[in-house]
């Protein structure tokens, strides 16, 4: 009996059964089925052209999902922010037979949202502690791949599908790659606290050396607070979300910045992951991508298949 998923999964991949959607979805990208490892999607592919910073996120997506999720991976972990949307495109793109016996779990409500819109099986880690591959964003990555995240204060479920996966990829704009973070990223690192215990928390921020103020009379140290909304940001786990910057001589030691700020207690999560990833792709302006990988080694990856050409882009 199929279940309502399956269903709607079906009707993405255009299958005999279902509506034929390439004409209502210009970025319908026709199924190769059966997908096989390695195999390249067909080309000539009606994707829309967008402005450059959204071209060079779709670029970094793009090839991070080609490289790493695979047809044997079946659990797979789908991150936060605007980068995201396009990473589960490409998977979509794979195929039906090869999404139909995979699950995808979600670091928060807007994964959520796009796990279920594109038709693919949604699960939970307390269902599967072991992740297969895990794709995210970042807001600043640094060159040991040491990276910034929760600019969307989803870091608590991100870091644990990071480290619930085998494989941790970080997919970004060329605007985030970063010497050392803080550098690009300067709001702060942020960090989820029990609502209850936020007062303290900012005080032992304060005493380690987070700066109430910043440079031309920028918010330094402070309680993240809602737009459109009385109040506190209020995280995906109902926690408060505190901004912390640091001067740069402590950036420049993100695991020991982390390690300090994870023991002080009544915080839950802090938004700086370390040793983390396996590899991290940005998408350029000029069409390429950089890959920079756990083994420091770099890459250029001058074009990824199905996308439009650069001359479209610019
Ligand atoms: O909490 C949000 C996440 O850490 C995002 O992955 C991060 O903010 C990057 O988002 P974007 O791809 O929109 O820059």
């Amino acid at each position: 009996m199929p279940t309502p998923a399956t269903e709607l999964l079906k009707s993405k991949y255009n299958t005999s059964d279902a509506p034929d959607i390439k004409a209502s979805n210009p970025a319908f990208i026709p199924p190769t089925q059966p997908l096989t490892p390695g195999k390249q999607l067909p080309t000539s592919v009606p994707l829309p052209v967008l402005p450059a910073v959204e071209s060079a996120k779709r670029l970094a997506a793009f090839a991070a999902v080609d490289r790493h999720i695979a047809l044997q991976h079946k659990v797979i972990g789908i991150g936060s922010g605007s980068t995201v949307p396009y990473v589960v495109d490409r998977i979509v793109a794979q195929g039906f037979d090869a999404n139909k016996d995979r699950v995808f779990l979600p670091t928060g409500f807007q994964s959520k949202e796009l796990i279920i819109k594109a038709g693919l099986t949604l699960g939970d880690v307390d269902q599967y502690a072991r992740i297969d591959v895990t794709i995210d964003g970042a807001d600043e990555v640094d060159n040991e791949l040491n990276s910034i995240k929760g600019g969307g204060a989803c870091q608590l479920r991100e870091k644990v599908l990071a480290e619930a996966a085998d494989t941790w990829v970080i997919v970004a704009d060329y605007r985030k790659n970063s010497r050392i973070l803080g550098t690009t990223w300067t709001q702060g690192i942020p960090i989820e606290v029990a609502p209850f215990a936020y007062a303290k928390v900012l005080t032992n921020l304060s005493h380690m050396g987070s700066p109430s103020k910043l440079p031309n009379d920028r918010p330094g140290l402070s309680l993240r607070m809602g737009k459109m909304k009385a109040g506190p940001v209020v995280s995906d786990n109902g926690n408060f979300i505190i901004d912390a910057p640091f001067p740069v001589e402590m950036m420049k030691d993100p695991i020991d910045l982390l390690h300090r700020i994870k023991m002080l207690t009544g915080v839950v999560e802090v938004g700086l992951f370390c040793n983390m990833a396996e590899a991290a792709y940005f998408g350029n302006e000029d069409g390429t991508v950089l890959a920079r990988l756990k083994n420091g080694s770099t890459e250029k990856i001058s074009s990824v298949p199905n996308t439009p050409e650069l001359k479209a882009q610019v």
